[in-house]
């Protein structure tokens, strides 16, 4: 009994880290310039977030510490309860106020074991940077974090002062990026993705469920390797109202430019948007207000969006008070595209989270479908692909509570001298593969263009 009690508290010792931190205003930096920083030191281990509204802007370079989690059954409380834990006791010094932020996200399917550039992403993926900044009411913060079970000698902050310093100067230095010119553009199961939407429509049509969304990749191969903020860059330049979002895991970056939240959470108020349904821009003012019009009254359309709103609300009722949303959608127009968009919004309930919250709305119909087992058991069917973080929540939380999750859409993978771009489309019974492969091809276009892959505009 008294060995068996013995090893347990000393694993509990072992295993109680203390989360350390330093903080610092900066004179306003580029927060591109900052990831660019990291290339050598912390290759493989950044991370960049910004919001829609390029309020919030969220940078870290190296792992003070990661919590990863393989499988489908406890991975949101897994990382819930491994950040409650490590913020439990936070030894902050310098400006206080700011909090330690966890960056990362949970893959679409860890059902899906299909062979693929994300293999050895795990199904939970999260990192709290060694060096975060955060530029928010045009104040820029710089921290430090350190995550130890000992005391925190201050020689280790004195080293970490100077390379702080360091980055903030190659920050500063910047760097102009050229865009990437892919050499070839290939569309893998396209045969197979046409067919797919058929047979899709067709189960939906038998009553085997009521929507689907079904993906497909393209593929691009450069000359070159990709550099993570040569892509991201592009992105920063291109897409002034998106999420916009880089990952790096081992030797995988993965960015994107999503026009859909998928949960918010500040101060105890929590934000959805039900984004589905879709159409392209026009070339004039009149031609773009008339296809806007026209898809604020498309019946296929409007059926797309209404099951998100339904689910999204549902979801909201069972986790929030004061549940609001206009009764009909709006349009959300962005670069390339169009959409149905309905916001929702209500107050927390106590023992909501964001990441129940998390839990509960993934995947929304935008990205599963309705009603969710029957439709993710068709997508393992018909879609010969691995989305890995692809139409999956990617973002942030603080100590407090608050973050923001987007659904990983307009997206891609770097890897080496290759990417992997994706987009998928919400079928429905009157859906047709021709129109939906052209949906897919107009979302390809952010990512397409970001990597000068756009060969076909
Ligand atoms: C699945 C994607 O988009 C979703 C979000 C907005 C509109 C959609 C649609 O109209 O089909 C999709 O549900 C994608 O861009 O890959
Ligand atoms: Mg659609």
């Amino acid at each position: 009994m008294q060995a068996k009690w013995l090893q347990a508290t000393t694993e509990n010792a072992e295993t109680t880290p203390v989360l350390y931190m330093e903080t610092i205003k900066v004179p306003h930096l580029s927060a591109l310039s900052f990831f660019a920083a990291g290339k050598e030191q912390f290759a493989q281990q950044r991370f960049y977030w910004q919001n829609r509204e390029k309020t919030f802007t969220l940078v870290g370079l190296g792992h003070a510490y990661t919590m990863t989690f393989e499988g489908e059954q406890g991975r949101f409380d897994h990382v819930e309860k491994q950040w409650q834990q490590l913020t439990a006791t936070m030894h902050k010094e310098g400006i206080t106020h700011v909090q330690p932020m966890l960056f990362g996200g949970f893959t679409f399917d860890p059902s899906n074991t299909i062979q693929s550039e994300w293999a050895s992403f795990p199904d939970a993926f999260f990192a709290l940077a060694t060096y975060q900044i955060i530029e928010q009411n045009d104040c820029c913060f710089l921290s430090m974090h350190v995550v130890s079970s000992a005391p925190l000698d201050d020689a280790v902050w004195q080293t970490m002062r100077h390379e702080r310093d360091a980055l903030v100067e190659a920050a500063r230095r910047g760097e102009l990026y050229t865009k990437p010119v892919a050499m070839s553009y290939f569309e893998p199961h396209k045969i197979d993705y046409l067919a797919s939407i058929d047979r899709v429509t067709a189960l939906i049509q038998q009553k085997q469920a009521q929507k689907v969304v079904i993906a497909r990749p393209l593929a691009l191969t450069f000359a070159n390797h990709i550099k993570a903020e040569q892509a991201l860059s592009q992105i920063v330049e291109e897409q002034p109202s998106s999420y916009l979002f880089g990952l790096e895991h081992e030797e995988l970056f993965f960015f994107g430019a999503s026009p859909e939240r998928l949960v918010k959470v500040d101060a105890h108020k929590a934000y959805s948007s039900c984004v589905a349904g879709s159409i392209r821009r026009g070339e004039t003012v009149e031609q773009d207000e008339q296809l806007g019009a026209s898809l604020l009254a498309d019946t296929k359309n409007l059926e797309e969006h209404q099951y998100v709103v339904d689910m999204i609300a549902q979801t909201f009722e069972q986790s929030c008070y004061n549940v609001t949303f206009p009764n009909k959608p709006q349009l959300l127009k962005i670069r390339d595209i169009q959409h149905l968009f309905t916001p929702v919004e209500g107050d927390l309930k106590d023992d909501a989270t964001i990441l129940s919250l998390v839990k509960y709305l993934h995947p929304t119909p935008a990205l599963g479908g309705v009603p969710r087992e029957a439709a993710m058991a068709i997508i393992r069917e018909n879609e010969p692909m691995n989305r890995g973080l692809y139409a999956a929540p990617i973002g942030w939380m603080d100590a407090e509570g608050n973050g923001e999750f987007a659904v990983a859409i307009r997206s891609a993978a770097i890897v080496g001298q290759d990417a992997y771009l994706y987009a998928g489309g919400g079928i429905v019974g009157d859906s047709t593969a021709q129109s939906e492969y052209e949906e897919t091809l107009v979302k390809f276009r952010p990512m397409l263009r970001a990597l000068g892959g756009n060969i076909h505009e």
